[in-house]
């Protein structure tokens, strides 16, 4: 066994993506000597061709509405989006995919950044091009890249958008095909339609945000704004004078300018010396135990783990990788772990969809919703707080800034704050968080009543 001083570095992070570098932010931190390989921008997917592009895209449309919603405002909207402005407001949020600022701010934080592509080339070694480097730990944050279906036809279309293409479009399309209605192409979906597209979202299952509780995604589905079409999957895919064409078991087809497949996420395990470790990944990714650990020496963190597929859950996990490689034995835990989809309404859930106490309140039952909106009463808009009759176990809603304002949530099944202890807690007036008093008062008298 060699001693750490014998290691070129004492943790080398595969990947640059934000789990990534947040990572080497809290061994540096820690005193470690840390170089992170990044073979395209350092930052990743959420920073370029994602979170940050995908949120300002979605921004102009649903500020319109809002102002649209609103007697007194609505007067003064008297044009439409300027998409060339959002478009170039999208070019200053992604640095014009230019990542010097993000390596300044590695150099700064003490990390190297090494450029190329890495493999692991056995134990405690990684080559990058045709330098070979080691280090006491390894982790592994590549990522993952989009899937594309096997439908016939469709892996041989040329010009197929991922996310890498909406996000970073230039031309807004007349017509856009939109493949899967998960938080991708639904948020895509959306920020078209506010762009000036004319979209259709198309999904296997019966209601879009299929992976979510099925009363959000029924909800959205009606507030989208967007035309879907659900519920059966396309048999063939091709593109013929310049249109693209789906075509579906019961005869229709779905035409388009452009086709966004937003079906999913494939781990990015391959050509990254797995092998030379001893490591077979499953198709969701790279196993790891609760502190994030491989093998000896050998951490995963972020969309690589297959775990969550979330930016701040990769940055949670690089926190704990972080911490064992630091010396304080840390386990994650994924009671509470929040998603939020940034449509217009927004959906927000934390932990379980369904448990022993269940109840939904409306949002048309706190004041603040009639200050955004004269149709409060009719807009979809709810909270539904689960419980085991003790503690909370799970929260989700959809309404405006619903994100934001479910978060109370989070805390209370991550701590797992006592009901008695919730229903004392005072919810500001007139705020969305007096729906969580309501809902609780209601829990309350559910769990008395059996
Ligand atoms: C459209 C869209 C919107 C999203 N919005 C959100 C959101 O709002 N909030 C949220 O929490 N999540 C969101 N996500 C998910 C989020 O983008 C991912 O969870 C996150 O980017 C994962 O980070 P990562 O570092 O694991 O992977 P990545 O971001 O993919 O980064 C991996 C990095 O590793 C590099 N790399 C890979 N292989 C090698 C190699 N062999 N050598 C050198 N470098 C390598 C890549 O170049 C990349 O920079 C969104 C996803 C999509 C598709
Ligand atoms: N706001 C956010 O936090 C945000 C936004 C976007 C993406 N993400 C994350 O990124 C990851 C990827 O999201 P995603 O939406 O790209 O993928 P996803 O796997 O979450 O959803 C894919 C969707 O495509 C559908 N689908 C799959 N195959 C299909 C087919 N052949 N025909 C029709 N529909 C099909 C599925 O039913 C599903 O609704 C997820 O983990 C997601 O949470 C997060």
């Amino acid at each position: 066994m060699s001693s750490p001083d014998q290691y070129d570095y004492d943790v080398i992070v595969i990947g640059g993506g934000s789990p990534g570098e947040h990572f080497a932010a809290a061994v540096a931190g820690g005193g470690l000597r840390v170089a992170i390989v990044e073979r395209e921008l350092l930052g990743g997917e959420c920073t370029f061709w994602a979170c940050i592009p995908s949120k300002t895209l979605l921004r102009p449309g649903e500020a319109l509405a809002a102002a649209r919603d609103v007697p007194g405002a609505s007067a003064a909207v008297t044009g439409q989006v300027d998409a060339a402005a959002a478009l170039a407001w999208r070019d200053f949020m992604v640095s014009s995919y230019d990542d010097a600022g993000a390596e300044k701010w590695a150099r700064d934080t003490g990390i190297e950044v090494l450029r190329g592509d890495g493999k692991l080339a056995g134990p405690h070694t990684v080559a990058v091009g045709a330098t070979t480097c080691t280090a006491e730990h390894v982790v592994l944050a590549t990522g993952s890249e989009a899937f594309i279906p096997p439908i016939p036809g469709l892996r041989d279309l040329p010009g197929v958008w991922t996310n890498r293409e909406a996000t970073a479009v230039k031309e807004i399309p007349k017509r856009l095909l939109v493949l899967g209605a998960g938080p991708t192409g639904v948020e895509m979906a959306q920020a078209f339609t506010g762009l000036g597209a004319s979209v259709a979202l198309v999904d296997g299952a019966d209601h879009v945000l299929p992976r979510e509780p099925e009363a959000l995604g029924r909800a959205l589905g009606e507030a989208l704004g967007v035309e879907l079409h659900l519920g059966q999957h396309a048999t063939n895919a091709s593109f013929a004078d310049g249109e693209y064409v789906l075509d579906f078991p019961d005869g229709k087809q779905l035409r388009g300018d452009k086709l966004l497949v937003a079906t999913g996420r494939t781990p990015r395990v391959h050509g990254i010396g797995l092998e030379t470790a001893g490591i077979e990944p499953n198709p969701r990714g790279i196993e790891t135990d609760e502190r994030m650990n491989v093998a000896d020496g050998l951490w995963a963190v972020g969309d690589v783990t297959g775990q969550w597929n979330l930016t701040h859950v990769g940055k949670y996990q690089g926190r704990v990788a972080a911490a064992n490689i630091l010396g304080t034995p840390t386990k994650v835990d994924y009671t509470a772990i929040p998603r939020v989809v940034f449509t217009d309404p927004q959906v927000a859930a934390v932990g379980a969809a369904e448990g022993d106490h269940t109840v939904t309140v409306h949002l048309s039952g706190v004041a603040r919703t009639a200050t955004y909106t004269r149709e409060y009463d009719s807009r979809p808009g709810f909270l539904t707080l689960v419980s085991d009759g003790n503690v909370l176990t799970g929260a989700h809603a959809i309404g405006p800034e619903a994100g934001e304002w479910l978060q109370q949530a989070t805390v209370a099944i991550r701590a797992r704050i006592p009901l008695d202890v919730l229903l004392d807690v005072v919810q500001p007036f007139p705020t969305f968080s007096e729906a969580f008093l309501n809902g609780l008062r209601e829990l309350d008298s559910k769990r008395k009543q059996k």
